[in-house]
C-alpha cells in the first residue's frame, strides 16, 4: 500500500486506458473511471480492455471504477480522456467537486456552437480548478505498447506542469512542458481534420510527393488559422503541432486516418464512422472549423475541400481539381522579410 493520493483517469477508451497504465507503471495508484459497470468488472477480472486495447495487459495499479463522485473526492490530479462530445455533459454535474483540483485534458476536439477547446470547457465548468492540457504524437496503442514516445503538458500553471511531468515521465514516455496551452490544444484538435484527408489520399494510391505536400500545406493552413485566433505560430513547430500532424497523417493506427481511408475507398461518412466504432474527432471538428474559418475570413482550402466532399456533395476529383488549379501562393506565410 502507498500513502500517495491516487490519480484519476476519466474515460474507459483507448487513450484513457493507455494513460492509466503509464501512470501505474510509474508507481502511481490509479482510479480509472468509466461509465459502464460491465466494462469495469471485466477489466477488473481479466486485466484487459479488449474493445479498445486488445492484447494490452492492464497494470495491477489500475483500479477500474464507476462512481465518479467518489473518484474525484479521492484525487487531486485528474486526467480527462473523454470524447469531446461527452466532456461537458459528464463533468458539469460534478462541477462542485472540481474546485482546486488539477484537471488535465487529453481530449482533442472543439465544442460545436461555442468553438471552445476542451480545457476552456473545463475552465467554464470549474473556474477555480487548475487547468492543463496533454497533447502530442501519442497514438494510444503505441503508448500502451511502450513505444518510445514524447508528449507536451501545457499550462500557465508551472507547478501543474511539473507535477504532471513527474507523474507521467518514465522509461518510455517523455513529457515536455509549455506555457502555451491554447496553441498546444489547438494543434491537437486541428490535425484530426488533415488526417482524414491524408487517409483519403492513401486509399487513392497517391504518391509520396502528394503526402508530403498535404502535410506541409496542412501545417501552413492550421498555423494561419491559429495566428488569426491569436495563437503563437512557433508552438506549431513542436510536438503538439507538426509532431502530432505527422503521426496522425501517416499512420493507419489513427482513427481519423482510418475514416479518411474508408472514404477514399468509397464508403459514405456514416458507413466509415460506423465501421470504425471509436471516436474520430475530426469528423465533428471539420464542421465547426469550416464555419469559424469563414467567420474569421481565413483561407483554408483543405478544410473547405474536405467539407465540400463530406457535406456538399462534391466528388474527390472535383475538389482535387479545384485545389490544384487554385491561384499560386507563398510557401511560408510567416517569414519576415524586413532586414533581409
Ligand atoms: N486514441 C488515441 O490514440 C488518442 C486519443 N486522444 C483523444 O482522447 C479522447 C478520447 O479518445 P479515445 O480514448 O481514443 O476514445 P475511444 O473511442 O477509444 O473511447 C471513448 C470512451 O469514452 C466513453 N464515453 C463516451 N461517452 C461518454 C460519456 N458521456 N460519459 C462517459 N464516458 C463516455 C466510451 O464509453 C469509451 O470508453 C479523444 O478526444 C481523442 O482525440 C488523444 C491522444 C491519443
Ligand atoms: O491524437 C492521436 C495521436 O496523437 C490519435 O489520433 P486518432 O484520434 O486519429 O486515432
Amino acid at each position: 500500500m502507498t500513502d500517495k493520493q491516487p490519480i484519476a483517469v476519466l474515460g474507459g477508451g483507448s487513450f484513457g486506458t493507455a494513460i492509466a497504465n503509464l501512470l501505474a507503471e510509474n508507481g502511481q495508484q490509479v482510479l480509472h473511471w468509466m461509465r459502464d459497470p460491465e466494462q469495469a468488472a471485466a477489466i477488473k477480472n481479466d486485466r484487459e480492455n479488449p474493445r479498445y486495447l486488445k492484447g494490452i495487459k492492464i497494470h495491477s495499479g489500475v483500479e477500474p471504477v464507476t462512481d465518479l463522485s467518489a473518484t474525484l473526492a479521492q484525487c487531486q490530479m485528474i486526467f480527462v480522456a473523454l470524447p469531446s462530445s461527452a466532456l461537458r455533459q459528464a463533468l458539469q454535474p460534478v462541477a462542485d467537486q472540481l474546485k482546486g483540483k488539477m484537471l488535465v485534458s487529453t481530449t482533442k476536439g472543439i465544442e460545436a456552437n461555442t468553438f471552445l477547446l476542451m480545457s476552456q470547457i473545463l475552465e467554464d465548468i470549474a473556474p477555480e480548478a487548475r487547468i492543463g492540457v496533454l497533447s502530442g504524437p501519442n497514438l494510444a496503442r503505441e503508448v500502451a505498447e511502450n513505444a518510445l514516445t514524447a508528449s507536451v503538458v501545457a499550462s500557465e500553471d508551472e507547478d501543474l506542469c511539473r507535477q504532471v511531468q513527474a507523474a507521467l515521465h518514465g522509461r518510455t514516455f517523455r513529457v515536455y512542458a509549455s506555457s502555451d496551452r491554447f496553441g498546444v490544444e489547438l494543434g491537437g484538435a486541428l490535425k484530426n481534420v488533415y488526417a482524414i484527408i491524408a487517409g483519403m489520399a492513401a486509399a487513392m494510391g497517391m504518391g509520396e510527393n502528394t503526402k508530403s505536400m498535404l502535410i506541409t500545406r496542412a501545417l501552413a493552413e492550421m498555423t494561419r488559422f491559429a495566428v488569426k485566433l491569436g495563437a503563437n505560430p512557433m508552438t506549431f513547430l513542436g510536438l503538439a503541432g507538426v509532431g502530432d500532424l505527422i503521426v496522425t497523417c501517416s499512420s493507419s493506427k489513427s482513427r481519423n486516418y482510418q475514416v479518411g481511408y474508408a472514404l477514399g475507398e468509397g464508403l459514405t461518412l456514416e458507413a466509415a464512422v460506423a465501421r470504425l466504432g471509436e471516436v474520430a474527432e475530426g469528423v465533428n471538428t471539420i464542421k465547426v472549423l469550416k464555419a469559424k474559418a469563414e467567420e474569421m475570413q481565413v483561407y483554408m482550402p483543405l478544410v473547405t475541400g474536405l467539407h465540400a466532399i463530406l457535406f456538399e456533395g462534391r466528388t474527390l476529383d472535383q475538389v482535387i481539381g479545384a485545389l490544384m488549379r487554385g491561384e499560386p501562393k507563398t510557401d511560408v506565410d510567416f517569414i519576415s522579410t524586413s532586414g533581409f
